[in-house]
C-alpha cells in the first residue's frame, strides 16, 4: 500500500545546495517511490554542541511502497554510496544525512529505526521545512500539529531561507 513518508535532509560538507539537489533526484529514483514536495532549503545554525559549519536543511514528502526498514536501506545506501558519508561523531558534521521524520501514521521503535523522528518537535531546523510542505500534518504521538509545534519551539537556532 502507498504511504506518505516525510524525509529530513541536512548537509553542512561541500556543495551543501547542490547536495541537497542531488538528494532530491535520488529519493525520486528510488523504486516504487514518488517525490510530491519539496520544501524551500534552510541554512540553519548547528544543533548538539560540536563546533562545526552552518547546515542546509530541506525536508520532502514521498509517497512510496517501501516499508519503512526498506526505506531505511535505502537511505543509508544513498548517504554512503551516492554521498560518501563516514561514520562520524554524534552530532557531528555530515556529508549528507538523510532521516525518515514521518511515515503515515505510524509509530515505531525498533533497534535501528524509531518513526516518529525522536527528536523533530524540537529542532527548528526540522519543524521549518517540514511546515511549508506539510503544517497541517498531526504528530501521530504528540497529537499536534508541525506548524503548532514550530510556533511552541523557544529554542533560538537561526534558521534562515536561502
Ligand atoms: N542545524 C542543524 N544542526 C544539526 C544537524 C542538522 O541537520 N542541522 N544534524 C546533526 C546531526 O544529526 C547535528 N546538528
Amino acid at each position: 500500500m502507498e504511504q506518505c513518508a516525510y524525509i529530513g535532509l541536512g548537509s553542512n560538507i561541500g556543495d551543501r545546495e547542490l547536495k541537497l539537489l542531488m538528494a532530491v533526484a535520488e529519493l525520486g529514483k528510488l523504486p516504487q517511490t514518488r517525490v510530491t514536495a519539496v520544501s524551500p532549503f534552510y541554512e540553519t545554525e548547528p544543533v548538539g554542541g560540536v563546533p562545526q559549519g552552518n547546515f542546509y536543511n530541506a525536508a520532502v514528502r514521498l509517497n512510496t511502497e517501501l516499508a519503512p526498514l526498506e526505506l531505511l536501506e535505502r537511505l543509508k545506501k544513498l548517504e554512503t554510496e551516492v554521498f560518501h558519508r563516514v561514520p562520524s561523531e554524534r552530532w557531528g558534521a555530515r556529508s549528507m544525512d538523510l532521516d525518515i521524520l514521518l511515515y503515515g501514521e505510524l509509530v515505531f521503535d525498533g533497534a535501528e529505526l524509531a518513526i516518529p523522528h525522536p527528536r523533530l518537535a524540537e529542532r527548528r531546523f526540522v519543524l521549518q521545512p517540514l511546515s511549508d510542505i506539510a503544517p497541517d500534518l498531526v504528530h501521530p504521538i504528540l497529537g499536534k500539529r508541525i506548524i503548532e509545534l514550530l510556533t511552541e519551539l523557544t529554542s533560538p537556532e537561526k534558521v534562515v531561507r536561502i
